[in-house]
């Protein structure tokens, strides 16, 4: 009696330390999710519960999120949880926060491009890019909204003209493109998915998504030219095959909450330091003669740390290079043209 009463309060002490150095060796680290009641944002808002390195999650959109924000509160995880419904509450929701992820604004249908949404979304992404100049100017902001070729850039005037515009802590988030392109690679390669590794560069739409598969690891001897040419427009027309699919009913939710939770798991991983973090993601860069470029970066404790260069190509990726650069243009300056003249 006497021995298991002893064994249950070192157990008891065991476990109090361990949380206590737990809690002592992670950061505290707040999450503000804009657009949280949505179809990214509700299965978003759930994944960023279940990581371990949020300390705070913030649910905010125009209304819905006292609902969905009860309900993930329930969790028996690490962060507590609040949700903010509607601009009055932007400011709480904002205040303090290490990471914002946008998944706010309206999604295609069928027959509609990602720039036919810009007539929305970009008043949306100004608006809250606004308040986060003024609540968490130093926060990591993670792009969602499409079309992130034109929202990334209008964040960016939308920062300088406040005066906190850091082009480390601006990402537009294209992971969901690297997701895809690794299951697709998977699946015709014959190969494990879960170690599979493609880049993926330039933008977030149509043409300007190029997986490079020249540089797909592990390398397959079995693919064609064709099968490569097959796998790269999937891969851009991956978020048309969902549209279609859902017929009307909104665009890829459930996969891209996945790939947001990656990628914000990546910048808390580089904020608390941790070594090596590469990402493929839309970032200010000198990559290419387009000033907003995705590739590889390297993420680390001020967000960006390094942006990684394209590395070799083969003629095929290097031909959709030339082609994607003037729609990118393109969609940049209608960004910021939007920015500075709204
Ligand atoms: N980057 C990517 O890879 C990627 C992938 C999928 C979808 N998207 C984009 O993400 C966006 C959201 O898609 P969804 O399927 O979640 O749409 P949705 O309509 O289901 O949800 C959008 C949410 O945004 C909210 N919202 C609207 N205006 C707001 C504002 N001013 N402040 C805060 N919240 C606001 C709405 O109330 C809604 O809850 C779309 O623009 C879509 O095209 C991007
Ligand atoms: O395709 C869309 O409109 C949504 C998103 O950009 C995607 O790639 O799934």
């Amino acid at each position: 009696m006497r021995t298991s009463i002893l064994r249950s309060a070192a157990l008891k002490s065991t476990r109090l330390l361990r949380r206590s150095y737990a809690s002592d060796s992670t950061p505290e680290r707040k999450i503000a999710i804009l657009g949280a009641a949505g179809g990214i944002g509700q299965p978003l808002s759930l994944l960023m519960k279940l990581n371990p390195l949020v300390s705070q999650l913030a649910l905010y959109d125009i209304a819905g999120t006292p609902g969905v924000a009860a309900d993930v509160s329930h969790i028996n995880t690490r962060s507590q949880v609040a949700g903010y419904a509607g601009e009055d509450e932007l400011g709480k929701a904002l205040e303090g926060a290490d990471v914002v992820i946008i998944p706010a604004g309206v999604p295609r249908k069928p027959g509609m491009t990602r720039d036919d949404l810009f007539k929305i979304n970009a008043g949306i992404v100004k608006s809250l890019c606004t308040a986060i100049a003024k609540h968490c100017p130093h926060a990591l902001v993670n792009m969602i909204s499409n079309p992130v070729n034109s929202t990334v850039p209008i964040a960016a005037e939308v920062f300088k003209k406040a005066g906190t515009y850091d082009e480390k802590r601006l990402f537009g988030v294209t992971t969901l493109d690297v997701v895809r392109a690794k299951t697709f690679y998977a699946g015709k390669a014959n190969v494990p998915v879960e170690v599979v590794n493609v880049p993926v560069v330039g933008g977030h739409a149509g043409i300007t998504i190029l997986p490079l598969f020249s540089q797909a690891t592990p390398k397959s001897n079995s693919l064609s030219h064709d099968d490569i040419v097959a796998l790269t427009k999937r891969t851009q027309d991956g978020g048309t095959e969902v549209v279609e699919a859902k017929a009307g009913k909104g665009s890829a939710t459930l996969s891209m909450a996945y790939a947001g939770a990656l990628f914000a798991d990546a910048c808390l991983k580089g904020l608390n330091g941790v070594p090596d973090v590469v990402e493929c993601s839309y970032v200010q860069s000198t990559v290419t003669e387009v000033p907003v470029f995705a590739s590889k970066v390297r993420l680390g404790r001020n967000g960006v740390e390094e942006v990684l260069g394209l590395g070799p190509m083969s003629d095929f990726e290097k031909e959709g290079l030339e082609k994607l650069i003037p729609e990118l243009k393109a969609s940049i300056e209608k960004g910021v043209n939007f920015a500075n003249q709204s």
